[in-house]
Parts: C-alpha cells; structure tokens; sequence
C-alpha cells in the first residue's frame, strides 16, 4: 500500500523537488500539501504538472484532516517545532528537512515521539554526497584533535548556522572534545572573531551573494591540514533521494533519529576511537 503523505513548504524551492518526485511515484500517495502562497490551489497545477486532487491548505490542521501516515516538513525555521509536535500528537509520523532546530528542539521532538511510539527522522541534509562529506569528519575526529567549520550560503539564507553544520558540530562533540590552541576566553580582541561554539566546534556561518550552499570541516595539525568540503548547486535535487528514503524508513523507526548518515553507514561513536 501507497505511504500517505503530506508535504509543509509544498511549494518551495525543496518542497516542489519532492511534492514532484512523490507525484510521480505509485510507491507514495500524495494526500497533502501546505504552504503560505497558492493555498486552495490544486498542488500539481501549481507546480506545473497535471491536477493532483490535492487542494494546498494554509495550515497544518487543515491539511492533516485527512488521514496521513508521513509530514514531510520543508518550511520555514518559525513554524517547523510547531509543525512536527502537532504532527506527533495527531498521530502522524514526521520527516524534517526544515533547518534551524536547536539540540533542545529535538530533545523535547525525541520525548514526544517516544511518548507517542512514533519515529522522527530529521537530518540537516539529506544529500547523499552531504551525508557523506559528514560522516568522514566524524571518522577524521576519532584521530584528529581539533578542528573548525565554516558554513557558506547564499546571502538570502537566515538562518544561522546551516541545519547540515549545525547537525555537524552537535555529534563531532559525541565522538571528541574539540582542543582550541588558545581558550576563547583568553582570545585578544573580540570573541565573536572566533565564531559560535556549537558542541565545542568553533563554527562560522558566510551569508554572501554568489554562494549556493557549501560547508568545510578543517582539520589542523601542525604542518599538515585536512579540508573535508562539499558543495551544492542551484537545484534542489540533491535532497529528494534522500527524503524518500526518510519517508519509508520513518515507519521502523521509534523516537528521533538524526542524521542521513545514520540510515546510510554504521554508527561511530567515541569507543571506536578510544576517546
Ligand atoms: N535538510 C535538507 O536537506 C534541506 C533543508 N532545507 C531547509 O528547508 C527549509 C526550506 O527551504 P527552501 O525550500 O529553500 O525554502 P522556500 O522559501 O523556497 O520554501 C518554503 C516553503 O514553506 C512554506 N512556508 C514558509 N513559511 C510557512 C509557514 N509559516 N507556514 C506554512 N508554510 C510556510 C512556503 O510557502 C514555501 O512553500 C529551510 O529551513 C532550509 O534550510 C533546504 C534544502 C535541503
Ligand atoms: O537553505 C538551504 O538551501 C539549505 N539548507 C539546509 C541547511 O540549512 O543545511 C540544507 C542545505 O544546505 C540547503
């Protein structure tokens, strides 16, 4: 049977890459759609395909009214909580693409799911060549003893840091405790030169015209440096597969799992560094 789905930010820039790729799909019905513009309009005649006989509703409630197994959320930092813990509590099962969550977000979206016996998986990219670039630095911290981030968007990106750097610096500090050459505190000059800590990782957030979307992990050591980078394009491509997958394996899952890398590749942990 088709896994019924409802998509928030139907409409943007990632939620049309993926609303498309599940109207094309028999392996997923598409049976909802939100978003701020275009509400009541039919969501594959807004998107520019045939009629889909899914009206786009304003609201969450609206649009979950119908039964739904899967929310699948690309929308906006402001509402996502909200979104996902009202999905929780109607029963509905929770993918989050949506970046701007904090560690405490999630805790309180891990108690609620867990509450509810129903999985949330949420990762800050779910592209492949992302999740990849993520789980190498996670294995180059099991060796390396420090490192810093640099997360680059376009200018027009608002929140800060990146949901993909954020995710990233939050489980470096899983697998070591990042050493800083000399401590913020005694840094001279502005702090703020430093970056923001995150997890113990120094983490710096570019906003200028000319970039897409890219972040580095650089990894220092004395006389040699490793830059583990990737770089994203203008299309939202990367991020379907990825998405897809979170939709069927969110039906296994209880509680939150965080990271693409954590349904792709065996975990690491501090143990198998000995950290
Ligand atoms: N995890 C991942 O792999 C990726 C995450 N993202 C994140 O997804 C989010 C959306 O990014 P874009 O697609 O570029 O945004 P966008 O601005 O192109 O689209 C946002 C969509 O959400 C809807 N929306 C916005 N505010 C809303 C509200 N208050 N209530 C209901 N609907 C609302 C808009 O109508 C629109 O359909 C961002 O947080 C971005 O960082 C984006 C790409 C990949
Ligand atoms: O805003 C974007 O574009 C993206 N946001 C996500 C993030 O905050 O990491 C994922 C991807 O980088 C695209």
């Amino acid at each position: 049977m088709a896994i019924r789905v409802c998509v928030a930010g139907a409409t943007g820039w990632t939620g049309s890459a993926v609303t498309s790729a599940m109207l094309a799909s028999n392996e997923f019905q598409l049976v909802g759609a939100i978003a701020r513009r275009q509400a009541g309009v039919d969501i594959g005649e807004a998107l520019g395909r045939e009629r889909a006989n899914v009206i786009i509703a304003s609201t969450l409630e609206e649009a979950l009214a119908t039964p739904t197994d899967v929310l699948v959320d690309y929308s906006s930092h402001d509402v996502v909580k909200g979104h996902v813990l009202a999905a929780l509590d109607k029963g509905v099962r929770v993918v989050v693409g949506t970046s701007g969550l904090t560690a405490n977000n999630y805790a309180e979206i891990a108690e609620r799911a867990e509450a509810r016996n129903l999985g949330v998986i949420a990762a800050g990219n779910f592209s492949l060549t992302a999740a990849l670039a993520k789980h190498f630095a996670l294995i180059a911290a099991q060796y390396l003893p420090s490192w810093e981030i640099i997360d680059y968007a376009s200018a027009a990106k608002v929140d800060a840091p990146s949901g993909t750097t954020r995710e990233l610096a939050e489980e470096l500090a899983a697998i070591a405790q990042n050493q800083l050459g000399v401590p913020l505190e005694e840094t001279h000059g502005p702090k703020e030169v430093r970056g923001a800590t995150i997890g113990g990782t120094q983490v710096h957030s570019i906003r200028l015209p000319s970039y897409v979307i890219a972040f580095e992990t650089i990894f220092g050591l004395p006389d040699e440096r490793l830059t583990i980078r990737h770089d994203a394009g203008t299309g939202a491509q990367p991020y379907v597969s990825g998405t897809l997958l979170a939709v069927r394996k969110v039906q296994e899952v209880n509680g939150l799992v965080r990271g693409l890398d954590r349904l792709l590749f065996p975990g690491i942990s501090a143990e198998d560094s000995g950290n």
